[in-house]
């Protein structure tokens, strides 16, 4: 049985990191354009930075839960089995000792050059005018996917889609897209479909199945 999961915010809000939508969320904070969009670091590199100095400090504080810790234990009773791409760019799936992340919307703990492409781990702290270790340019910014950007490894997710047996969305909202395609595109290579999440998403009918309620309960009952 080949497994592909899914997860988003809702997977990590029991550690204590907001999500997006919910009442209260990053997106009823902070405005969106103007923090995750490339036009909108273009117009005040300081704002984005602080708003991932943030994220970054909270997910620092953070700590796995028995969601994550019930992922990963799967992935390594079935190894090569699972496929596991998060649209978190937290690393609470890697410190919960998943094998293999496919982290689509990047990475919080990694920083990027915007000049010469290197990567390099990301400071607790990130500013503006920080120079890139590899070409000196200051176009330091989080290695993270903002909004009209391609999502990473988008080859390897259609791939394990397209031979999947099972398809699993966890703590999504199936508001953002491409991600919120990958239902669609499982069920039409013929795969089974289940939604876990705290209540259902935007995308619900797309399920074959659907177990509701907080992932620290759901996820280790549908593992076990
Ligand atoms: C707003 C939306 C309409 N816009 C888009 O989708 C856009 C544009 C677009 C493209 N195609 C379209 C088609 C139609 C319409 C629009 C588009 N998409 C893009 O720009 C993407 C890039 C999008 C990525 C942006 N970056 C993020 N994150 C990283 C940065 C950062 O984090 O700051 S998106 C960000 O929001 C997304 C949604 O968040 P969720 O994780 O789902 O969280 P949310 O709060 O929404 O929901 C939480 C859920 O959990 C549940 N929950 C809460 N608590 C619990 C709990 N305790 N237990 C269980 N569940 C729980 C809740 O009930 C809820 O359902 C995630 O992907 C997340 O990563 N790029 C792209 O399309 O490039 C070209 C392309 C085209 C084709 C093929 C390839 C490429």
């Amino acid at each position: 049985m080949r497994i592909v999961i899914l997860t988003g915010a809702g997977v990590s809000a029991e550690s204590g990191l907001g999500t997006f939508r919910d009442v209260g969320g990053v997106w009823d904070q902070y405005d969106l354009a103007r923090v995750a969009t490339p036009e909108g670091f273009a117009r005040d590199r300081a704002l984005v930075h602080a708003f991932y100095n943030e994220r970054r400090a909270n997910m620092r504080a953070a700590r796995p839960n028995a969601a994550h810790h019930a992922l990963a234990r799967l992935q390594q009773a079935r190894p090569g089995a699972v496929t596991l791409v998060t649209q978190n760019i937290d690393d609470l799936h890697l410190r919960a000792g998943s094998p293999e992340v496919i982290a689509m919307h990047g990475a919080l703990d990694q920083a990027l050059c915007a000049a010469c492409g290197h990567r390099w781990p990301a400071p607790a702290v990130m500013g503006p005018d920080d120079p890139c270790p590899a070409c000196g340019a200051p176009e330091t910014r989080p290695d993270v996917v903002w909004f009209g950007e391609m999502p990473y490894h988008m080859e390897r997710v259609d791939r394990a889609l397209a031979g999947a047996d099972l398809f699993v969305a966890i703590g999504t909202s199936g508001a953002v897209y491409p991600a919120a395609g990958f239902v669609a595109e499982a069920a039409a290579h013929g795969a089974g479909t289940l939604e876990i999440n705290l209540a259902p998403s935007d995308v619900a009918d797309a399920f074959d199945r659907h177990h509701f309620g907080p992932a620290t309960q759901t996820v280790p009952a549908w593992v076990a």
